[in-house]
């Protein structure tokens, strides 16, 4: 029997399969990878692993003896630890408050210094340095998630599950990452890591179990396999395109005008610096940076969610700057943003009222003053079945779809609200692949209707692939724009690092 067994594992939620009959054996020491299109039950699986669910049927087995867990905590007694793709920290805490949070060892709840000072110490061992004084409202995305998994470590995990642990990191934070799970697994720790990325599962994993509609397809060697196409195909069962097409064509007018924008902060921190750049119909332009150098404030003032200390942005001609959420949606403006529960969805609502959310207005929607909800119904299934939302039927909580299909439903929302300017923030962060290459070819034929496109992303290779220009921005300031033509890994890493294009320097340095 294997270190950490899984045996013919369901989970009926009310109308929901989620996991049928599962099978999952996981050696010590391994990195094992659970891969399947979005809602096929791998975060469910997870979640029983770490006592969120019971499962409805199966057995569960570590070390040869029978597991049972009640609920999280009892999961990290004994031993198995989780970072979920949300998380769970309480941002008005500490650092150190939240790694002794509900731990039942009253000394160190009591004992705050020792408690950050062992922090510290382990902190120090995996290069993940953190000061435990700071609330963790303070910290970077990609600091909340160190903090998580050095959580997990302090209470002595010897599994730690990461559910898409790359999605929110910057390349360098995904080579400190890798590095922590080579050393964990040196030590003798097991990881279970949960990924669409194919390139990530092929560096890091051993070993890849396939889940697809809820069942274990396969589990494979990931030496054995050839390339990240065969990987995808093993996920989706057929083969999926994954080369973009994007036609030549000339740009029209000018549809959005960015002209030294600057924002600072309530902390005075200067998160813009004269920001400038325009877009033209039918143009994708893409924000490139390293994450938090100033992409979020750039389109909350685009969309109205902040206001520019100075500078201008005109939308379609007229100086919206000032101008709030609900007049920028009605020229004509989609928004796809960044932080998908808190600005996007609303979780305790359906998702046939999560979609009208934004389209109250649209023809059809309404009847004599009253919402049309039959035409609503209709309207919104056929949107689940062009986007592939998998759900029993959009009467369904928005809060218990899987991440990625969440996702799904807001791209199609805004999309189908024919935008003028589509403002998209990782618009597929989140999807498998197959959903992935929809959405970025859904972007590619908003081209070419003539939206606008503002395509903020990590993602190199997507910004590259799908954007006609690319701004550059580091520390809040532009570095430089270049054509898509120009573009390469090497000078968008540089430009990302600080180094200016001729014609951007600062003033300071000009004058030398
Ligand atoms: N609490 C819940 N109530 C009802 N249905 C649920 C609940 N949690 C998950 N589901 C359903 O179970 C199925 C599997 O969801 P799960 O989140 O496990 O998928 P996943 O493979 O992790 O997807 P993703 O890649 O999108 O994160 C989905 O159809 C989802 O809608």
């Amino acid at each position: 029997m294997a270190y950490l067994e899984m045996k013919h594992v369901s989970k009926y939620f009310d109308r929901v399969a989620a996991n049928v009959d599962v099978n999952l054996s996981i050696e010590k020491g391994e990195v094992h990878a659970l891969l399947g299109e979005n809602g096929a039950g791998k975060s469910t699986l997870m979640n029983i692993l770490y006592g969120v669910y019971h499962q409805s049927e199966g057995e569960l087995f570590l070390d040869g003896e029978k597991l049972h867990i009640k609920d999280p905590k009892d999961a990290i007694e004994k031993g198995i630890g989780m970072v979920h793709q949300h998380f769970m920290l309480i941002p008005e805490l500490t650092v150190i408050e939240n790694v002794v949070l509900g731990m039942r060892e009253n000394k160190a709840i009591l004992d705050l210094k020792a408690a950050a000072q062992k922090f510290e110490a382990m902190s120090e061992k995996y290069g993940m340095h953190i000061n435990p004084w700071v609330k963790v409202d303070m910290l970077t995305v990609g600091h909340q998630q160190r903090l998580e998994i050095l959580k997990a470590l302090y209470r002595n995990a010897n599994i730690l599950i990461l559910d898409e642990p790359t999605a929110v990191l910057t390349p360098q934070e995904v080579g400190v990452l890798f590095k922590v799970i080579r050393q964990l697994t040196a030590e003798g720790k097991t990881i279970i890591f949960i990924s669409h990325k194919m390139n990530e599962i092929m560096e890091i994993c051993d070993y890849c179990t396939v889940l697809r509609r809820g069942r274990t397809v396969q589990t494979v060697k990931v030496s054995d396999i050839k390339d990240k196409q065969e990987l995808a195909t093993l996920m989706v069962g057929h083969a999926v395109e994954l080369n973009m097409h994007k036609s030549i064509k000339e740009p029209g007018n000018v549809i959005l005008k960015v002209d030294k924008l600057t924002y600072t902060n309530k902390l005075k921190v200067d998160k813009l610096k004269e920001v400038t750049f325009d877009i033209h119909e039918g143009e994708i332009v893409g924000i490139c940076g390293v994450d938090d150098n100033g992409q979020s404030e750039l389109i909350k003032c685009i969309t109205g969610n902040e206001t520019a200390t100075k500078g201008h942005v005109t939308i379609l001609d007229e100086d919206c700057t000032h101008a709030g959420v609900r007049h920028i949606l009605d020229k004509g403006v989609s928004h796809i943003p960044e932080d998908r529960h808190n600005m996007a969805m609303i979780k305790n609502l359906s998702i046939n009222e999560n979609l009208i959310l934004m389209a109250l207005k649209k023809d059809g929607y309404s009847k004599h003053g009253f919402i049309d909800w039959k035409w609503v119904t209709k309207h919104n299934q056929e949107l689940c079945r062009e986007y592939e939302v998998k759900t029993p039927d959009v009467n369904e909580l928005a809060g218990n779809l899987s991440g990625g299909n969440q996702q799904k439903f807001v791209v199609g929302r805004e999309l189908d609200r024919n935008p003028k300017i589509l403002v998209a923030m990782h618009p597929d962060r989140g999807l498998d692949i197959g959903a992935t290459k929809y959405i970025q070819r859904r972007i590619l034929a908003e081209r070419e209707k003539g939206t606008g496109v503002v395509l903020v992303s990590t993602e190199l290779d997507e910004i590259m692939e799908l954007s006609d220009k690319i701004v550059v921005l580091n520390n809040g300031e532009v570095m430089g724009i270049l054509d898509q033509k120009e573009a390469t890994v090497e000078k968008l890493g540089l430009m990302m690092a600080g180094e200016r294009m001729p014609g951007y320097e600062k003033e300071s340095d000009a004058l030398d």
